[in-house]
């Protein structure tokens, strides 16, 4: 069954709230696959190896895509957080444009052929800081205004733009308010399909550059009617699990009428001294609880960010399933 477009399901079903998939980078390195690179979870589509029939890594892509749809996602992600133009370029033996074009309509291809005709493709794109780590600090230099974002995503937006495949492009863990107003001063020539920003929110409850939500809500209204009529959900991504449901209902209150979006990561909570992950220490807070919460705050779009495998979105989908009734 064909999928109808987004924003008609959304505006025909009020109360309608997907689910997303659950973190691609890091369920691929769970199930095996080695990330710790500069482009990150979208290695193994560059070794030409991946494209055959027999190839393993190609295996657990698929079954990573199926395990998600049988826990009851209804919008998958492709794996091309890191895959910018430049970091592709800078890291591969992709060079050229045409050569990047085609790996990206390559993944989308596959994706879509992953995850059947009825789900929703979503274009995942890393925030500019992502390209160099800096997607948790926002900390982008002394001249943050005078970065070409739209340089940098220029490749990756017209790839997806133009893809009869991909019904959403994300903009994913955005830290910097320079970077928000940038993609918000796109018009529909530039984003020509409905898009997303999910913010990098610190657990302050503050943009990672130390933006309040206040700020950011402030500058959305003043866009007023100009604003790209692409502009389909804000919300928070890759952000604390405990303190997601606050967050997202702060911006609720600032922004009422805003379709909200929120992917959190596991509830562990990551050492950066050990580098591992710790269980999380609030049992109190489970996918029931913060889902219930998420929804009574305005999100239309609900799933996991990182270290959160096919049996949180089990429970995601779950809990949607009873607070949209
Ligand atoms: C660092 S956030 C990463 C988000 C991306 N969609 C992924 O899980 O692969
Ligand atoms: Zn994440």
């Amino acid at each position: 069954m064909a999928r109808l477009p987004l924003k008609q399901l959304l505006q025909e079903n009020p109360k309608k709230v997907l689910v997303l998939d659950g973190g691609q980078g890091t369920e691929l390195e769970r199930r095996g696959i080695e990330v710790a690179n500069p482009i990150w979870s979208t290695i193994p589509f560059i070794d030409e190896s991946f494209w055959s029939e027999s190839s393993v890594e190609r295996k657990i892509v698929k079954e990573m895509y199926s395990d998600f749809i049988k826990a009851g996602a209804e919008a998958l992600m492709t794996v091309t957080y890191q895959a910018s133009f430049k970091s592709v370029s800078d890291n591969t033996s992709i060079k050229t444009l045409s050569g990047y074009d085609s790996l990206l309509t390559r993944i989308v291809d596959f994706s879509r052929g992953c995850i059947g005709e009825d789900k929703y493709l979503i274009g995942s794109i890393g925030s500019w800081g992502a390209h160099i780590c800096r997607e948790f600090t926002g900390d982008y230099g002394p001249n943050p205004e005078t970065i070409d974002y739209y340089e940098y995503f220029k490749p990756q937006l017209e790839n997806f733009n133009k893809s009869s495949q991909i019904d959403l492009i994300a903009f994913e863990t955005v830290p910097n308010i320079h970077e928000v107003k940038a993609i918000l001063s796109w018009d529909n020539t530039v984003l020509s399909k409905p898009f997303y920003i999910g913010l990098s929110v610190g657990d302050n409850g503050l943009l990672r550059d130390g933006t309040t939500m206040a700020e950011i809500a402030e500058f959305i209204k003043s866009l007023g009617n100009k604003i790209n009529p692409n502009f389909t959900f804000l919300g928070i991504n890759c952000v604390s699990f405990n303190t997601s449901s606050n967050v997202l209902a702060s911006i609720h209150e600032l922004l009422p009428d805003m379709p909200l979006l929120v992917y959190p990561n596991s509830g562990e909570v990551y050492d950066s001294e050990h580098k591992i992950w710790l269980p999380n220490g609030d049992k109190s807070n489970t996918w029931d609880l913060v889902v219930k919460r998420y929804i009574e705050a305005g999100a239309r779009l609900i799933g996991g960010c990182c270290r959160t495998t096919p049996q949180d979105i089990t429970e995601v989908s779950e809990a949607v399933k009873k607070y949209t009734k």
